[in-house]
């Protein structure tokens, strides 16, 4: 793949996200009253991700990547920069364009436990998207399920447990397919296999790579570890203090990397996925 101008995609299509000169200032409990301080978490960032590629953030905790993460699904607004949809403005929202980039849009976070509702049958969990957004009827939404179920991996008979009855691994693969319910253009995984059994962590990392081709997805793949970035990335960005300083294709970035920090995050890599 050639090199990359910063924030360019690969396709040269229009984008789905473009996060232009974008800055997030987190206030933080040291500053006064009066005297408020606040800390950079981004800090100048020009972004982009269109269907069919997978762009990998990468950098080490606390550089800002969940920040960045935040405002890629609508969770956080930027202190400063623009952030288009489909090339429009999407800060200030109306309703209707809310309603469209919550489908076009998903996140997988890194811990399933915590994302998905305990006291809920899978079934609920994925019918819940469908039922929020008035997609389908009952028919029509139960066989969504098992399509999302059998696009994941799951067993049919997934349907009828709690997220507690399956496994880390598992269900890791009910919130992806909780974020595909809705036939999203983007996908952003926020260290989807951090929280996952080293066993099971490969699994989880080739069926987002799967996925990712079988629906032509575009995905934003986060994490603080070089090579399991690389694993899934056609293009990867490396986040240093707030900004990306670094951005290439995958190959680049290993074979030629030029910045000093991504040498230094090359040097320190483990063995592909801690295995
Ligand atoms: N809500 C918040 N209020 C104050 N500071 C915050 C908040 N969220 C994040 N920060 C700070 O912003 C900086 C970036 O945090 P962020 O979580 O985006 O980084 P990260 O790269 O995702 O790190 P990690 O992998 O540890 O989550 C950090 O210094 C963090 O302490």
């Amino acid at each position: 793949m050639s090199k990359q101008a910063a924030g360019k995609p690969v396709s040269g299509a229009t984008p789905v996200i473009e996060l232009k000169d974008l800055h997030v200032h987190h206030r933080t409990r040291s500053g006064g009253l009066f005297k408020p301080s606040y800390v950079k978490a981004v800090n100048g960032v020009n972004f982009s991700i269109s269907r069919g590629e997978t762009v990998g953030i990468v950098g080490e905790s606390g550089c800002g990547k969940s920040t960045l993460a935040s405002v890629l699904v609508g969770l956080q607004t930027p202190t400063s920069g623009e952030v288009l949809f489909h090339g429009k403005p999407a800060i200030k929202r109306n309703a209707a364009m809310r309603k469209e980039f919550g489908r076009s849009v998903s996140v997988v976070f890194q811990d399933p436990s915590t994302a998905l509702n305990p006291r809920m049958t899978i079934q609920d969990i994925l019918l819940d998207p469908l039922v929020i957004h008035g997609i389908g009827n009952g028919a029509s939404r139960l066989a969504k399920v098992h399509e999302l179920l059998a696009l994941v991996g799951l067993p049919q008979s997934a349907a009828e447990v709690t997220p507690s009855q399956v496994s880390g691994g598992q269900r890791q693969r009910v919130a992806i397919a909780r974020a595909l319910a809705l036939g999203p253009d983007i996908m952003v995984a926020d260290e989807p296999t951090s929280a996952l059994d080293v066993s099971v962590r490969a699994q989880v990392l080739n069926l987002l790579s799967d996925l990712k081709k079988e629906l032509n997805l575009g995905m934003v793949f986060i994490s603080h570890d070089i090579q399991t970035v690389r694993y899934v990335s056609d293009r990867i960005a490396v986040m240093y203090y707030g900004q990306i300083v670094e951005e290439g294709s995958a190959e680049q970035i290993f074979d030629n990397p030029s910045n000093d920090y991504t040498k230094k995050l090359l040097g320190a890599a483990p063995s592909l996925l801690h295995l």
